[in-house]
């Protein structure tokens, strides 16, 4: 069974329709992409997952549970974290003070062996403390605990979203354009993260990605958006040679030279 099952999704903006018909099914601990050109309705689509906007049409499940008409902490709640496209920490708090804000819901048994694994824990679900403290080390910036976010080096405040969205304990997590800004070390260091938050947190990962090179490696499968239809999906290689997806993006000036060389280069 998928864990999120999406069922002709549409929202429409006036004359505008951003997201138009889209069925999307994500298996237990995958790693699954979304892409397609500026203004495809990508962001529109993990808007309307996580209960920013409601749909005008069709049906979000998680693990069989009806998200549509829930609100965004319900969502969170119900287990899917998210990071946003523009980072959005709180710049006059510490790297540990902004992880401690997003754990919000209690913690489970299950992740928290996953991530604490031979360590030794005083279980203590009130230790928001020692919760961000393990968090801080999973995605490796301890050094920075007590840090004002708005000093960390740009790749690692990405980082530290991560880890904010990580401590509500979700069982997906999705992030819009993780890699974005981010130089190629900082790409490689978030692609070995994504994977670990997968092999051994056992959280399920979509991304919406325009680093073609992070997400032909990266992902199982990659669903592509293109004026809101879903216009391709499929295993990396299948994507990346469809006519449908170059003509999308060879349609959009700038990023087509983006997917042409990244996805090609990755043949
Ligand atoms: N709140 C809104 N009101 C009106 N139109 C909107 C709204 N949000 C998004 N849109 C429109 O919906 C379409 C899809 O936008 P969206 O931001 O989802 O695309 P995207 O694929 O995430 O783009 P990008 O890659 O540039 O971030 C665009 O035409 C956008 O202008």
């Amino acid at each position: 069974m998928s864990l999120l099952d999406v069922q002709h999704l549409t929202k429409t903006f006036g004359g505008l329709t951003a997201v138009n018909d889209v069925t999307f099914q994500v298996p237990e601990r995958s790693i699954i992409s979304v892409i397609g050109p500026n203004g495809a309705g990508k962001t529109t689509f993990f808007n309307l997952i996580t209960g920013i906007y409601a749909p005008d049409r069709g049906t979000i499940t998680l693990a069989g549970q009806n998200l549509v008409g829930l609100r965004p902490d319900q969502v969170v709640s119900a287990g899917i974290a998210r990071t946003f496209q523009n980072i959005r920490l709180f710049p006059s708090m510490t790297a540990e003070e902004n992880i401690m804000l997003g754990r919000g819901t209690r913690l489970k048994t299950g992740f928290w062996d996953a991530v604490l694994r031979n360590r030794t824990f005083h279980r203590d679900e009130d230790n928001a403390h020692e919760t961000a403290s393990v968090l801080l080390d999973f995605v490796g910036l301890s050094r920075w605990r007590g840090e004002l976010s708005t000093n960390l080096p740009y790749g690692d405040q990405r980082k530290l979203e991560i880890a904010r969205a990580l401590a509500t304990t979700p069982k997906l997590v999705l992030l819009d354009e993780p890699a974005a800004g981010m130089n190629p070390r900082e790409t490689e260091d978030l692609k070995a993260l994504i994977r670990r938050i997968r092999d051994d947190l056992g959280v399920t990962v979509v991304l919406i990605e325009h680093d073609m090179r992070l997400v032909m490696t990266l992902s199982e499968n990659i669903t592509v958006l293109d004026y809101g239809t879903k216009i391709s999906e499929g295993l990396p290689h299948q994507v990346r040679n469809d006519p449908r997806v170059m003509e999308a993006y060879l349609g959009r000036g700038a990023a087509a030279g983006e997917y042409g060389k990244e996805a090609g280069q990755n043949a």
